[in-house]
């Protein structure tokens, strides 16, 4: 399948080829003197050029034809001096343009990776990664090259070709016109060209973009691949996509060979066609001998800019693509901003209240009922709420509403009683903090993945932080890393288990200090011995915070004061562990099911009988005492 239709923007009407292109001025913007220069550099050499078979035509029909050979060296010093000129101004125009071309590509890659900041996770949902890799990369150095190279000499060579050929005409409008009409059937090649290299220009950067996303995925799950043994399958599937890029880049060259083609032949007959009149004028004496000497040395200088129009249209037809890829991201609406007038809250009680609640994604069919039904849960200030329900429920779904990773299609989320698409989402952001089971950690030090939420602290008051929040998390394990703290963690924290990787997630957000504390199952990959250590660290916390906990385990509900049970998109029970367990059937056949998962699980099973497993800092000398004090089961019989 091609890419083109792997997103929503393909469907977005196309703009010309100038107008496409012209929208990259906006980051040009203080450039543009540079690049002007650029080009009247580029101009000069080549209208120096045009200069140099006028005084061909002077020494022959001068000097030459006189018979005076002493008189040809000023002719020659001057050509010299011209020649030197125009490589001088070649060199020019390629130091000119260096620097603000780099200037443009680093502009327009902050503005992309910014804005890809800024969207919301629906567009992320959306958009294969390496759909906005290559355009990060590839597709901005395409931009670089075309607004050095090629942007540069389509107008110098243009206008090198309108002056050349009104100086051919100008020696001589017969031979002129004649050279002008023998051009024509280039453009006529060039318009039709243009039209199907777009089209294959837009396939192979969307198939490139494919790639990219293959490369990132198999690397990404290169531990899956091996453990399944699907490596020849992902290997056969990727030799298929690069096969159809490679085939893309064929036809592509293709007309690229033809159009070649048309470029060399159409002026080679126009000049032979010349060749003839030419003699037949200069021998009835219409034109001189150096008009025709002139004539053709002039259009040998316009051999290179005439030719040049087909790489110059290719390369221009590239860019426009990757302009349009850039501007896809760009001009996507994101949909989750910040209010005109935002609230403030200095300090929130952290009262979270959800009413009314309806949420769809965006691509669930009609059919479907919103996942999210009318939810409506008061979470009061400091207290623990326990969110439970049977898998996909929307569990997860629910939480992410309360940061604006998504938001509501109906209902409200509220903090202290402001609706939360009141505030700015730094400031929510910075009152709510999450947790997610699938913990992501950047590559840097331990440090900064788990200050990633306190940019303001420094000094003493971070180490403060940070130490306490690694306390809590049961994170102790840094310090025996490589540079303690210090040690960068890897590309997504991959040197760490999915424990460790957990347990700094959850550092992360303790470190935040929120007023809400939103946990998605963060403790799922712990095994039992470490998980009742970080609960009862958490316990304390938690006194102090209000916190929405997705709990899987029925060691987590006990975490909580109270218990929300999701069910058929909506809270149907809320109240203690054993209220909902005497009241409510739905919630009993719920953690029982949760049980069976957890003694399902056997590497958290073996992990409590084993010594010092991987995923502990060994058995804490009181984790017995600290265990639940109570399974679910107990409670229940
Ligand atoms: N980004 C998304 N786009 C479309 N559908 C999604 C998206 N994320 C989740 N879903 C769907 O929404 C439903 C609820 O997912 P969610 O992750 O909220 O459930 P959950 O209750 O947390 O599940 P679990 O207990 O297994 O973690 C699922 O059917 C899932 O396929």
């Amino acid at each position: 399948m091609s890419a083109i239709s792997h997103h929503p923007a393909s469907d977005q009407p196309r703009l010309g080829t100038v107008r496409s292109l012209w929208r990259l001025r906006l980051y040009v913007g203080r450039s543009t003197p540079a690049f002007a220069f650029s080009a009247l550099a580029a101009l000069i050499g080549q209208l120096v050029a045009l200069t140099i078979p006028q005084v061909l035509e002077s020494m022959v029909d001068g000097p030459l034809a006189g018979g005076d050979p002493s008189a040809v060296v000023p002719f020659a010093l001057l050509v010299f001096g011209l020649g030197t000129v125009e490589a001088l101004m070649y060199g020019l125009r390629r130091w000119l343009v260096v620097g603000p071309g780099t200037r443009v590509e680093a502009r327009m890659r902050n503005a992309l990776y910014a804005k890809l900041q800024d969207l919301p996770v629906s567009f992320h949902d959306r958009w294969p990664s390496g759909q906005l890799l290559s355009r990060a990369v590839s597709d901005l150095g395409l931009i670089r090259r075309w607004l050095s190279f090629g942007l540069v000499l389509t107008v110098v060579n243009l206008i090198t070709i309108i002056v050349g050929v009104g100086i051919l005409i100008s020696m001589n409008w017969m031979l002129g016109l004649v050279f002008l009409v023998c051009s024509l059937p280039l453009w006529v090649v060039g318009y039709l060209f243009e039209g199907r290299y777009s089209e294959m220009s837009r396939r192979s950067q969307d198939q490139a973009g494919d790639l990219a996303t293959a490369v990132e995925e198999s690397v990404h799950g290169i531990r899956v691949l091996k453990a399944f043994g699907r490596g020849k399958h992902a290997l056969s599937t990727f030799r298929a996509q690069a096969e159809s890029l490679r085939s893309t880049e064929i036809a592509k060259a293709k007309l690229d060979a033809n159009i070649w083609v048309w470029l060399i032949l159409v002026p080679a007959v126009a000049l032979s066609i010349c060749l003839g009149l030419g003699i037949w004028l200069a021998a009835n004496g219409v034109i001189t001998v150096g008009t025709l000497v002139a004539f053709f040395a002039t259009a040998t200088v316009l051999a290179w800019p005439i030719e040049s129009i087909g790489f110059l249209l290719a390369f221009s037809l590239d860019a426009r693509t990757a302009t349009d890829r850039f501007f896809e991201v760009l001009d996507s609406e994101n949909e989750i901003v910040d209010p005109e007038a935002p609230r403030v809250l200095g300090e929130p009680h952290g009262a979270l209240s959800f009413t009314g609640v309806h949420f769809r994604y965006q691509d669930s069919p009609d059919r479907f009922d919103d996942l999210l039904d009318g939810v409506d849960l008061d979470i009061a200030p400091g207290e623990t709420m326990a969110l439970v329900g049977l898998t996909g429920c929307g569990k997860t779904t629910l939480t992410a509403l309360t940061t604006r990773l998504y938001d509501v299609t109906a209902g409200s989320v509220t903090l202290d009683g402001v609706d939360v698409r009141a505030f700015s989402r730094e400031e929510l952001r910075r009152h709510i903090a999450m947790a997610f089971e699938d913990a992501t950690l950047f590559s840097a030090s331990v440090r900064e993945n788990v200050l990633l939420g306190r940019p303001e602290l420094d000094g003493d008051a971070a180490e403060e932080v940070l130490h306490e929040a690694l306390r809590i998390a049961q994170a102790g394990f840094v310090h025996d890393l490589p540079d303690g703290i210090d040690t960068k963690v890897g590309e997504e924290g991959m040197s760490l288990s999915g424990g460790q990787r957990q347990r700094l997630a959850l550092a992360r957000a303790v470190a935040a200090k929120p007023a809400v504390l939103v946990l998605d199952d963060p403790l799922s990959a712990l095994d039992v011995a470490t998980e009742a250590r970080v609960e009862a660290e958490l316990r304390n916390v938690l006194a102090s915070t209000t916190a929405l906990i997705v709990a899987h385990r029925p060691s987590t509900v006990m975490l909580a004061d109270r218990v929300a049970l999701l069910e058929a998109g909506r809270i149907t029970a809320v109240g203690t562990h054993s209220e909902l367990l005497r009241e409510s059937e739905h919630y009993r056949f719920v953690i029982s099911s949760l049980e069976d998962e957890a003694e399902a699980r056997p590497v958290q099973a073996g992990a409590a009988a084993r010594p010092a497993p991987a995923d502990t800092d060994g058995p804490g000398p009181d984790h017995h005492e600290l265990r639940a004090p109570q399974t679910t089961r107990g409670a229940a019989s």
